[in-house]
C-alpha cells in the first residue's frame, strides 16, 4: 500500500474579506514514500477559482516540492469535475486596488515557479480546465486528462486578452499555427480534440489512472542525471521565464490598465452574471 505523508497542512488565519474563502490550506502536498513523487492537489470549492489565497498556497506548495527533494510533481484537483475554472473573476471585477496588484503578482509567481520548476512536472487533469486552468496544465511537462471535459485558453471569448506568458506555455505544447488559431478563437477543446491536437498527451479513464500515467511519465527520468535534466529543462524554458522576469512590472501595469477599463469591467460583470444564471438553472 502506498504510504503518503501529507505536508502543508498549516492552518491559516481566518480573514473577513470576501475572497478569503477558508481558514485552512487550499492545497495539499502528498509525497509517495516509494516513488518520491509529490502530488499537489488544489482544493478550493466550488471550482478551484484561482484567487489570491489559492495562488499563494500553490506558490508555497510548489516551493515545498522543490525543497523536499521530490522526484517529480503531479498537479491535480480534489474536485471530481473541475481541474480549475481559471482566474477567480471576483478578484478582477470591481477590484480592490492593493489586492489586485498582489493577485497578479502571485499569479506571475506561480507561473514562474511551475513553468520553471526544476523537477519533472505533470498535470492529472481530472476536470474542466479553462483559461488559468489551462495555463497551469500547460506549464507542466506532461498532461493526462479524463474524458468528457474541456481545456483551452478562452480569453478572447470573454473579451479579454491572455498575457504573453500564457501564450508561451500554450506555444510550448502546440504547434504555432494551431496555437494561434485556438488563441484567436478562444477555443475550448474536448478531451478527444485536445489529444488529437497534442494539447494533452494521454487520456485516462479515472483520476487514479491519470495519476499513475503521470507517475509513469516522471519515472521515465529515473535513469537520467537529475542535474543534467533540470539544467536542460531550465535552458529550454529560459527565454520565456527571463522575459517575464524582465517585464514583471510592465506586465502588472498593463494588466491593471486593462482590468480597470470600464468596458472590461462591464464585460466581466455580464460574464459573472451569466455564470450565476447558469448555476441557478
Ligand atoms: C481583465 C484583464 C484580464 C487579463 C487576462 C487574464 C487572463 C484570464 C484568465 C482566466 O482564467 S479568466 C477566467 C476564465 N474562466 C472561465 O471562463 C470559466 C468559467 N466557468 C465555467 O465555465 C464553469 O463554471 C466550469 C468551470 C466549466 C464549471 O461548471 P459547473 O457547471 O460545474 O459550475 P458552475 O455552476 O458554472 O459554477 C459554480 C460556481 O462557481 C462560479 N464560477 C465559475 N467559474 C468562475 C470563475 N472563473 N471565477 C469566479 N467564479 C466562478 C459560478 O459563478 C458559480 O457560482 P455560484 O452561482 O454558485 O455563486
Amino acid at each position: 500500500m502506498m504510504r503518503s505523508k501529507v505536508l502543508s497542512l498549516v492552518p491559516r488565519a481566518t480573514g473577513v474579506c470576501r475572497h478569503m474563502s477558508t481558514a485552512t490550506k487550499l492545497t495539499t502536498v502528498a509525497v509517495d514514500d516509494k516513488t518520491g513523487i509529490a502530488t499537489l492537489t488544489m482544493n478550493r470549492p466550488p471550482v478551484n477559482g484561482l484567487n489570491l489565497d489559492l495562488l499563494r498556497d500553490l506558490n508555497q506548495s510548489i516551493g515545498e516540492v522543490e525543497g523536499n527533494k521530490s522526484r517529480g510533481l503531479i498537479l491535480t484537483s480534489s474536485n471530481p469535475t473541475i481541474f480549475s475554472a481559471g482566474l477567480d473573476i471576483l478578484e478582477m471585477y470591481k477590484p480592490d486596488k492593493d489586492r489586485i496588484r498582489e493577485f497578479w503578482t502571485a499569479l506571475q509567481d506561480v507561473w514562474l515557479a511551475l513553468y520553471g520548476s526544476s523537477v519533472p512536472t505533470a498535470a492529472a487533469i481530472n476536470g474542466h480546465s479553462p483559461a488559468g486552468g489551462c495555463l497551469l496544465a500547460t506549464s507542466c511537462e506532461y498532461r493526462v486528462m479524463l474524458p468528457k471535459f474541456t481545456i483551452g485558453l478562452n480569453e478572447t471569448k470573454l473579451g479579454i486578452v491572455a498575457p504573453k506568458w500564457f501564450m508561451s506555455s500554450f506555444l510550448s505544447v502546440l504547434p504555432r499555427r494551431e496555437a494561434e488559431r485556438a488563441l484567436n478563437q478562444g477555443r475550448m477543446f474536448t478531451t478527444e480534440e485536445a489529444l488529437s491536437i497534442g494539447l494533452i498527451d494521454e487520456v485516462a479513464i479515472s483520476k487514479e489512472q491519470a495519476l499513475d500515467k503521470c507517475a509513469q511519465f516522471i519515472g521515465t527520468f529515473a535513469k537520467v542525471n537529475p542535474l543534467a535534466r533540470s539544467l536542460t529543462k531550465q535552458q529550454l524554458r529560459a527565454v520565456e521565464l527571463q522575459q517575464l522576469e524582465n517585464e514583471r512590472a510592465q506586465d502588472l501595469e498593463r494588466f491593471l490598465f486593462f482590468v480597470n477599463q470600464p468596458s472590461v469591467q462591464k464585460g466581466l460583470g455580464i460574464y459573472l452574471e451569466s455564470l450565476k444564471k447558469k448555476a441557478k438553472n
